[in-house]
């Protein structure tokens, strides 16, 4: 599913109506698809004639016209419809005689100024159609606007509420909400999910979003090109690394966990299961090796690689130790639980560094003699990386970071850890959440997953994927270790970095949704999360052909 601005969408709508597919086949195309989404999903479930009655919000604009046109093809269909215009349209619209002609029950709302046939319908419907403003909406919206939807917010309680390419009374530009908007159960939208509608609390109205084609391929065959996307299930399945049945533990790769510390220990346990549990052949969790006894019975298939440490963290010679180990490492994530003492940021910069000895590549906790000192290069020998959590706020502190890295590791921050590598504030950085994670993907030249609700994943060559999840389950601590491990699970089977990212954030999400169906989300626990991945998988192969 794609997303486009309001700018693009008339741009593309534009071209396509001087190609030849006209604003009038491109509205036609959007009311039949509403009427028959509408028809395919609900049939079945509302199976007696009666049950099937609906009613749709005309606005005067366009929005209105995709409404007008949805009704007469679902009264087509044997449905029970009834339009409410708002405002008057022109006598002789097409749309208007369309649906009268069809059978349709029309009201305008000069005939009933207290709503009183509008408390009627909404008693009798079980679904309403809410096409008052599209893309065309401004704020504030004007009374007429306002007291029709505060009547509908009134009579509609326990209707199925349906938007006409989004919830009336957002700016689908901004993202701001009137305060009347209806809280939609689905949000269909015509060929491309409009970008404000993925902001906050813009997106809390929106419900569940379906895309409607308008036919753009047909006179623009490359008309996606360019628009970021949502992150589908359906799409994921597809990224899923094979499962040859001639298979063996190295045909799936190596995962290296490079994690924990005295304080932090179940870090290291969630981020390794999660990579076993994507599919991996083989997790080895480098740890300090004070923790091992404590932690080593928890997970018996992990195996481990002793490092050094000082306090319970690990040590700068680790790097020695993991150097020696990394034969048929597949992929490696850096960062859970490490904590950002002097001897752990050493141990980080030598790892990273071109030449692994201490000195040069060694950037923090001296100040450079040498003027070549200060300019990090990256360590190519290393497997694809992903880094997390503490050693992001490590990295956080060295000037051009991200030089020392290889092109496309994944960053993980959540807002916090990208305010400290962006030196901007959470507050801006939640206000522009895909414009930043984009700008320092590019500048960085790293895979930026900026995580929260719609998680954004942005690549360096300016795409970006969006998660739709927003389930507060997932908000605790130990969720992003999780995260990460699915992750390096991916990488390390092979699976491209972008894909990698998305094909964890999904997964990773609908893990949230999957434990939080039957139960309360704030008793739900990572290690709950992690209990769901062979189900959220099987879900995505369950799609595969
Ligand atoms: N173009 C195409 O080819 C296709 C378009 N499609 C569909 O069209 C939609 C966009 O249509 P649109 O541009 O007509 O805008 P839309 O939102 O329906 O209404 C504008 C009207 O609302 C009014 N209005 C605005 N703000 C207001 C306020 N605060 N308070 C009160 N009134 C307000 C505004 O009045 P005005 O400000 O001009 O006085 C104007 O009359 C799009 O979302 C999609 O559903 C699809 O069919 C695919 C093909
Ligand atoms: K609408």
């Amino acid at each position: 599913m794609l997303i486009t601005t309001v700018e693009q969408m008339r741009a593309l709508e534009k071209k396509a109506n001087e190609l030849g597919h006209t604003y009038e086949t491109m509205m036609e195309m959007a009311g039949t698809g509403i009427a028959s989404f509408i028809d395919t999903r609900f049939y079945m479930e509302y199976e007696e004639d009666a049950e099937r009655s609906i009613i749709g919000l005309v606005g005067s604009g366009n929005n209105g016209g995709d409404t007008l046109i949805a009704l007469r093809e679902l009264q087509s269909k044997g449905w029970t419809t009834r339009a409410y215009l708002i405002k008057e349209r022109d006598e002789a619209d097409p749309l208007t005689t369309g649906y009268t002609e069809a059978g349709g029950t029309l009201v305008k709302h000069s005939e009933d100024p207290k709503f009183s046939t509008l408390k009627k319908w909404c008693s009798e419907a079980q679904f309403l159609l809410d096409g008052v403003l599209g893309t065309g909406a401004h704020l504030p919206l004007d009374e007429s606007i306002r007291s029709l939807l505060k009547a509908v917010n009134k009579y509609a309680e326990g209707l199925v509420i349906l938007g006409v390419d989004c919830p009336s009374g957002i700016d689908c530009s901004t993202g701001e909400v009137a305060a009347e908007t209806l809280h939609c159960d689905y949000t269909l939208s015509m060929a491309a999910v409009k970008s404000g509608l993925l902001t906050f609390p813009a997106f809390e109205y929106c419900g569940n979003l379906v895309n409607i084609p308008i036919g753009f391929e047909k006179h623009l065959p490359s008309w996606e090109e360019g628009l970021h996307e949502i992150i589908t299930p359906l799409k994921m399945a597809g990224l899923l690394p094979k499962r040859p049945l001639d298979s063996h533990k190295g045909t799936f790769g190596t995962a290296m966990i490079v994690a924990g510390s005295i304080n932090y220990t179940g870090t290291v346990l969630l981020a390794s299961e999660a990579a076993y549990r994507s599919g991996v052949g083989l997790v080895r969790a480098a740890i300090p090796g004070m923790i091992h006894t404590a932690i080593a019975g928890a997970i018996p298939e992990v195996t481990w690689l002793l490092l050094p440490h000082e306090a319970g963290v690990i040590a700068e010679s680790g790097v020695e130790v993991i150097q020696k180990h990394m034969d048929k490492v597949s992929a490696m994530l850096i960062g859970p639980g490490l904590e950002t003492e002097e001897t752990t940021r050493h141990f980080l910069t030598r790892l990273l560094s071109p030449s692994g000895k201490k000195g040069k590549g060694s950037v923090i906790g001296f100040v450079p003699t040498e003027p070549e000192d200060v300019k990090p290069k990256s360590n190519q020998t290393l497997p694809p990386l992903v880094i997390d959590a503490d050693a992001l706020r490590i990295l956080a502190d060295i000037p051009e970071w991200w030089k020392m890295l290889p092109a496309n590791c994944i960053l993980t921050p959540h807002p916090g850890e990208m305010s400290a590598l962006t030196g901007l504030s959470v507050k801006e950085i939640q206000e522009k959440r895909l414009d930043l994670a984009l700008h320092f993907a590019k500048e960085w030249n790293q895979i930026v997953i900026l995580k929260g609700a719609l998680t954004v994943v942005a690549s360096p060559d300016g795409h970006a994927y969006i998660s739709t999840c927003a389930n507060p389950s997932l908000a605790r601590a130990g969720s992003g270790d999780l995260l990460a491990g699915l992750i390096t699970g991916f990488l390390a089977q092979g699976v491209k970095p972008v894909a990698a990212a998305q094909l964890g954030v999904w997964i990773h999400g609908n893990c949230g949704d999957l434990a939080s169906e039957d139960v309360d989300a704030a008793a739900i626990l990572p290690s709950d999360l992690i209990a769901q991945i062979p189900t959220s998988l099987s879900i995505l192969r369950g799609l595969l052909p």
